[in-house]
């Protein structure tokens, strides 16, 4: 009886209206899919990633449904192909994914990406660290995540993890020629050094100073990734640089390079304090469109 009742209202609607019905309820639940997958993945070159292979996904059922079966066939495959590589390099997003599955926190995957800060105070500690070190001509790179997480794949070689706590003793400490850990970048989350010895992808930009390496990997990063900046103290004469978006700014002094990180810090904090459902969106238009 409770069958007959529960059954009710589709026993009312036509098979073609069904049909229409079920359609919708498919593609919806496949873009539900897509933007949880979406939102899971913050880090901008897995969401290349994970964009490319959903295209492929959507080009094979499409020429399939244009009877074009032998390209049907051979996207089909690289569509397999595709999965298999991604469930290596993503295996930590998977990883997630599943695990919020298993627990059935289905809505979580809709709230915002995690976000991890820089804070003032991790500021005050940094510029402290590289006035001393530009004093000392001591060469540094030093890599700060702003507003959303960086991950490793996001480097040439993700270097050594630390998880230490970040201060200007441990970053002057780090730097120091004789340290095994000097050569190569730090990483700093909020007021923790994650990895030090990172190796950075370079810029192929020479600009209009004849760059080295260390200001190149500063570039580079920044070029690639927009969530983060990187501070750099040149070993032959001290000055201080700071690189955004590709951009390097130079020579600073440490009370303007702290004056600039404090206007990063602002920006994020006015970036983070936009209304939710705003930001949600936006996000999600700037996951599924706009990447550089
Ligand atoms: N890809 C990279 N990622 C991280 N660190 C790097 C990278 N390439 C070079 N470095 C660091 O930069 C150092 C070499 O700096 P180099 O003299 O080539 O650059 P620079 O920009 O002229 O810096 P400086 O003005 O300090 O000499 C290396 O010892 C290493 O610590």
């Amino acid at each position: 009886m409770m069958a007959l009742l529960g059954n009710l209202p589709w026993l009312l609607l036509s098979s073609e209206t069904l049909a229409k019905v079920r359609t919708v309820v498919d593609v919806v639940l496949v873009l539900a899919l897509t933007y949880g997958i979406l939102r899971v993945v913050a880090e901008r070159r897995t969401l290349w990633m994970v964009r490319g292979f959903i295209v492929l996904l959507f080009a094979a059922s499409f020429s399939r449904a244009i009877e074009l079966y032998f390209l049907g066939f051979v996207l089909h495959n690289l569509v397999i192909g595709s999965a298999v590589a991604l469930a290596v390099i993503l295996q930590g997003e998977i990883r997630i994914f599943l695990e919020q599955l298993g627990r059935g926190q289905l809505l979580s995957l809709m709230q915002p990406v995690v976000e991890s800060s820089l804070t003032n105070d991790a500021v005050d500690l940094i510029v402290t660290a590289v006035k001393g070190l530009s004093q000392d001509r001591t060469g540094a790179l030093i890599l700060l995540e702003t507003h959303t997480k960086l991950s490793p794949q996001d480097f040439t070689h993700a270097g050594i993890a630390l998880n230490a706590r970040l201060s200007p003793e441990l970053i002057t400490c780090i730097f120091q020629v004789s340290s095994p850990l000097h050569d190569g970048a730090i990483w700093v989350r909020g007021s923790e050094v994650v990895a030090a010895k990172l190796i950075l992808p370079l810029s192929d930009r020479t600009g209009p100073w004849q760059l080295g390496t260390r200001h190149r990997a500063a570039l580079g990063i920044t070029e690639r990734i927009s969530h983060c900046v990187c501070v750099v103290v040149s070993e032959e004469t001290g000055s201080i640089s700071l690189a955004f978006k590709g951009e390097l700014q130079r020579p600073l002094t440490s009370s303007k390079l702290g004056e600039l990180l404090r206007q990063y810090v602002q920006n994020q904090a006015t970036e983070t304090s936009q209304p939710t459902q705003r930001r949600h969106s936006l996000k999600f238009w700037k996951m599924v469109w706009p990447l550089r």
